[in-house]
């Protein structure tokens, strides 16, 4: 697959015009035009965003797993609050991982942010950094601190600057989030889609009309990840750079920060053992809006008997879990607007407690 996949680029790249892989190979990939260009990067400098549970942390884990065969590579994560969750997923692959937490690298951590990338650079010699801003990070700002980064080291080099696009909630985050939201669209040099899969074919050409249309310059992935690997991935993007000029002309527009007042963080860390059945209840409770306010995203690593470890992934509504790899202890956080926090800590943090589920 990759083989003919690269002919096919290299096809529309000599061509350099926007083809659709569509028919051919059921992959639907856009490619634009005048991105074409290679850099010799030393150290290749990736940037992953995505709003709040787009699929970054599950992109970036499949890119580890099917890529980089024979790289360094070292991942430097923000997450919002104290309460780092997605750590412990990477420490079982052949990956650094470098947690920037409580704060945003593209605003009030830019300076630790400035100084990891230096130090990851002087500590591990890595062949490439991958980049997870939080999912309210302002993707302009990201791309202006590693900037700042990449002209104290000229060994670094901006190489991919990618966002992943939920097709579940892109029409609802647009609509609620605008410019903000927007942002991390305009500014990226590559478009992937996440949750396909779950999303029928109309509403993923609605998504990819409406990210287009706010980006026509971008590449843009919509294939269900299931179908090709993260190598394939990586050819789309590398191939299809053109860094300089983009850089040059990427958009910032004085937009204005997504106040963080206008979301809250609430996390905890604690020794108690969870029911998943509990645990299921709870969760599907949270959809109530009027008890425990707006819950965008939740997370939680959390111990269900001695030695069982159970993750969740809460978006907007939909919840899933995974079996985890035991802790040191219960971690969970939820970020939102206006939630009720001492429900949230009555559920999670106390006894349980009678709720009403929808
Ligand atoms: N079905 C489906 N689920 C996905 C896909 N990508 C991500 N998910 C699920 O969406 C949830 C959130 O994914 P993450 O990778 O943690 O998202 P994130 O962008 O790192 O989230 P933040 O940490 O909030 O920034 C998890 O339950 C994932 O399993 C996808 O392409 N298809």
């Amino acid at each position: 697959m990759t083989k003919s996949l690269s002919t096919f680029y290299q096809a529309a790249i000599s061509m350099n015009r926007t083809l659709s892989l569509d028919e051919k190979d059921h992959l639907r990939i856009i490619l634009c035009k005048g991105r074409v260009g290679l850099m010799n990067a030393q150290v290749k400098v990736d940037i992953i965003s995505g709003f709040l549970g787009a699929g970054k942390t599950t992109l970036i884990s499949k890119l580890l797993r099917e890529s980089f065969s024979g790289e360094k590579v070292v991942l430097i994560e923000n997450e919002y609050g104290e309460v780092g969750i997605d750590g412990p997923l990477f420490r079982e692959k052949s990956v650094e991982v470098w947690e920037i937490n409580s704060g945003c690298i593209c605003c009030s951590l830019v300076g630790n942010f400035i100084e990891a990338v230096l130090e990851v650079v002087k500590t591990y010699k890595p062949n490439r950094i991958i980049i997870e801003p939080t999912g309210l990070a302002k993707l302009s700002d990201v791309i202006k601190a590693c900037q700042k980064a990449i002209a104290q080291n000229n060994v670094l080099a901006l190489n991919m600057v990618a966002t992943v696009v939920d097709v579940l909630n892109h029409p609802s985050y647009l609509e609620e989030f605008g410019d903000f939201y927007q942002d991390q669209i305009v500014n990226a040099q590559t478009i992937i889609l996440s949750k396909t899969q779950d999303s029928d074919r109309d509403r993923v050409d609605k998504v990819i009309n409406s990210v287009y249309g706010l980006n026509p310059q971008a590449s843009l992935i919509s294939t269900d990840w299931e179908r090709f690997r993260g190598d394939d991935i990586l050819e789309i993007v590398e191939l299809n750079r053109g860094l300089f000029s983009w850089i040059s002309s990427f958009q910032n527009n004085n937009l204005k920060k997504l106040n963080p007042k206008l979301f809250e963080f609430w996390g905890v860390e604690t020794d108690k053992i969870y029911n998943q059945s509990q645990l299921n209840i709870y969760l599907g409770a949270l959809r109530n809006e009027e008890v425990f306010g707006k819950i965008i995203r939740g997370k939680g690593l959390l111990q269900t008997s001695l030695n069982q470890w159970i993750q969740f992934d809460y978006v907007q509504g939909n919840y899933s879990f995974r079996e985890a790899r035991p802790e040191r202890v219960s971690r969970i956080c939820f970020i939102g607007q206006k939630m009720n926090q001492h429900m949230l800590k009555e559920l999670f943090d106390s006894q349980p407690v009678k709720i009403k589920t929808l």
